[in-house]
C-alpha cells in the first residue's frame, strides 16, 4: 500500500472529498466508468470542475484496495451493498473505511415494497452495519455535516463531523482532512450520526414544499423545528443518543439542506411544492434524492413503532399517496398541542 487515500464514487460529494483531501495528499478516485477517470487524468477536470493534479482518477476496484489502507466511499445508498459485496474481496482488517452517504440499506434487500412486520424493529441497516456484515473491516467511520458538495468545490468554509468507536479512524479523517477552512469535530455516536444524516434529508424536502408553496417563514420554521423533533424521538426508539443529532451532523446539516436550493432534496420538494404535480416532480428528477426512499421506509417504520412524526407524514402523503402540499400540511395541525419540548 503506498500513502494515497482512495475514495469511491466520483459523483458530487466524492469529487468534493478529493479536492479537500488534495490540500494535504495525493488522491486516487474511483471512477467506475471507464471513460470517466480517462478524462479526469488527460483534463484535470471534472463535473466543470478543475481538479488539483494531486488526483489521479482510477477504474479498478481492486487497484484502489490494494494502493490505498484508507478509503472514503461516497456513492447512493441504494448501491452500497453492491458496492460493499464488491470491494470484500479485496479489503482487509488493516483497512480504514469511512463513508459519507447519507441513506439507508434495507436489511432484506429483496423487499422492495418496505413490508415490515410488527416485531421487526429498525428495517434497515447503516452504511456501517452494510460494510460490518459484508467485508472484513473493522475500523469504520462516517463522515457527515453541513457539507453542500458545490460549496465545499468553491472552497467556500465548512465543517463536518467524524463519527467512529476507534480513535484511530478519527485521527486519521482530521490529519488528512483538517485545513484552514475546513474542520473535523469528533463524535463517538457512529449510528446516530449515518441516522441522522439520512434524516435530515425528509425534513429538507418538506420545507423545500413548503416554500415553493409560499407558505412563509414562519411555517418553514415550524417544519424544521418539528423535523428535528422527529428525528430525536426515532433516535429515541432505537435507543439513540440525543447527541448526533444537535451537532454538526444533526441540527447543522438539517439547517443546511433544509434552507438551500442547492439541496437536492430540497429542491426536490421545492418542485413540487410549486406545481403539486408529484408525478412529474418525480420524473423530472435527475439528481439523486436520497430522502425519498428514506420517507418510504421510514414512514413505514413510525407507523409501526407508533411515533406520530407529521412531518413525515406529510412528506409521506404528497410523494406517496399523492396529496396536495396544502391538504398535507393539517398533519401539522391535527395534533393537540402539548408541550412544545417533549423529547429531551
Ligand atoms: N452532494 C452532496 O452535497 C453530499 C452528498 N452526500 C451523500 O453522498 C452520497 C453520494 O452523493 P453524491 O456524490 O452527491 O451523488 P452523485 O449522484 O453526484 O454521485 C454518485 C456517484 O456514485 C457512483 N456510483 C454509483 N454506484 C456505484 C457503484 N456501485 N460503484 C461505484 N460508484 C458508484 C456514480 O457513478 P456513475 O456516474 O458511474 O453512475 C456517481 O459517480 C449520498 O448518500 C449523499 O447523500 C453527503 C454530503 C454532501
Ligand atoms: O447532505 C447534503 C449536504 O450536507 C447534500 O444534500 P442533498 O443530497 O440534498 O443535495
Amino acid at each position: 500500500m503506498n500513502n494515497q487515500i482512495g475514495v469511491i464514487g466520483s459523483g458530487n460529494f466524492g469529487t468534493a472529498i478529493s479536492v479537500l483531501l488534495a490540500h494535504n495528499t495525493g488522491v486516487l478516485l474511483y471512477a467506475r466508468n471507464k471513460q470517466v477517470s480517462e478524462t479526469i487524468n488527460r483534463t484535470h477536470s471534472h463535473m466543470g470542475w478543475t481538479l488539483p493534479t494531486r488526483i489521479k482518477a482510477i477504474s479498478d476496484l481492486e487497484e484502489i484496495c490494494q494502493r490505498c489502507s484508507v478509503l472514503f466511499i461516497a456513492i447512493p445508498s441504494f448501491e452500497f451493498p453492491n458496492l460493499a459485496r464488491a470491494m470484500s474481496p479485496f479489503l482487509t482488517p488493516q483497512h480504514i473505511v469511512i463513508h459519507g452517504v447519507k441513506g439507508f440499506a434495507l436489511r432484506d434487500e429483496q423487499n422492495r415494497n418496505y413490508q415490515i412486520t410488527p416485531h421487526e424493529g429498525f428495517p434497515v441497516r447503516t452504511m456501517s452495519e452494510v460494510l460490518k456484515s459484508e467485508t472484513n473491516v473493522i475500523r469504520i467511520g462516517c463522515l457527515s455535516g453541513p457539507n453542500l458538495s458545490k460549496e465545499l468545490l468553491k472552497r467556500l468554509p465548512a465543517a463536518s463531523v467524524i463519527a467512529s468507536a476507534y480513535d484511530e479512524v478519527i485521527v486519521t479523517a482530521q490529519n488528512l482532512l483538517n485545513q484552514n477552512k475546513f474542520k473535523l469535530y469528533r463524535s463517538q455516536h457512529l449510528k446516530g450520526t449515518e441516522i441522522a444524516g439520512a434524516l435530515k434529508n425528509i425534513v429538507a424536502i418538506a420545507s423545500g414544499m413548503i416554500n415553493g408553496q409560499n407558505l412563509g417563514k414562519n411555517l418553514e420554521s415550524i417544519v424544521i423545528t418539528k423535523g428535528l423533533r422527529e428525528m430525536l424521538i426515532i433516535g429515541q426508539s432505537l435507543d439513540i443518543a440525543p447527541d448526533a443529532f444537535l451537532g454538526l451532523a444533526g441540527i447543522g446539516d438539517l439547517i443546511a439542506t433544509s434552507t438551500a436550493k442547492s439541496s437536492r432534496n430540497y429542491s426536490f420538494g421545492y418542485t413540487i411544492g410549486q406545481s403539486d404535480n408529484i408525478a412529474r416532480a418525480l420524473d423530472e428528477t435527475r439528481d439523486l434524492v436520497e430522502g425519498i426512499g428514506t420517507t418510504e421506509i421510514i414512514f413505514n417504520y413510525i407507523r409501526k413503532a407508533n411515533l406520530t412524526c407529521p412531518v413525515i407524514h406529510m412528506v409521506y402523503d404528497v410523494i406517496f399517496n399523492k396529496m396536495e402540499v396544502q391538504t398535507a400540511v393539517d398533519h401539522i395541525y391535527a395534533h393537540n398541542t402539548t408541550f412544545d419540548v417533549d423529547f429531551l
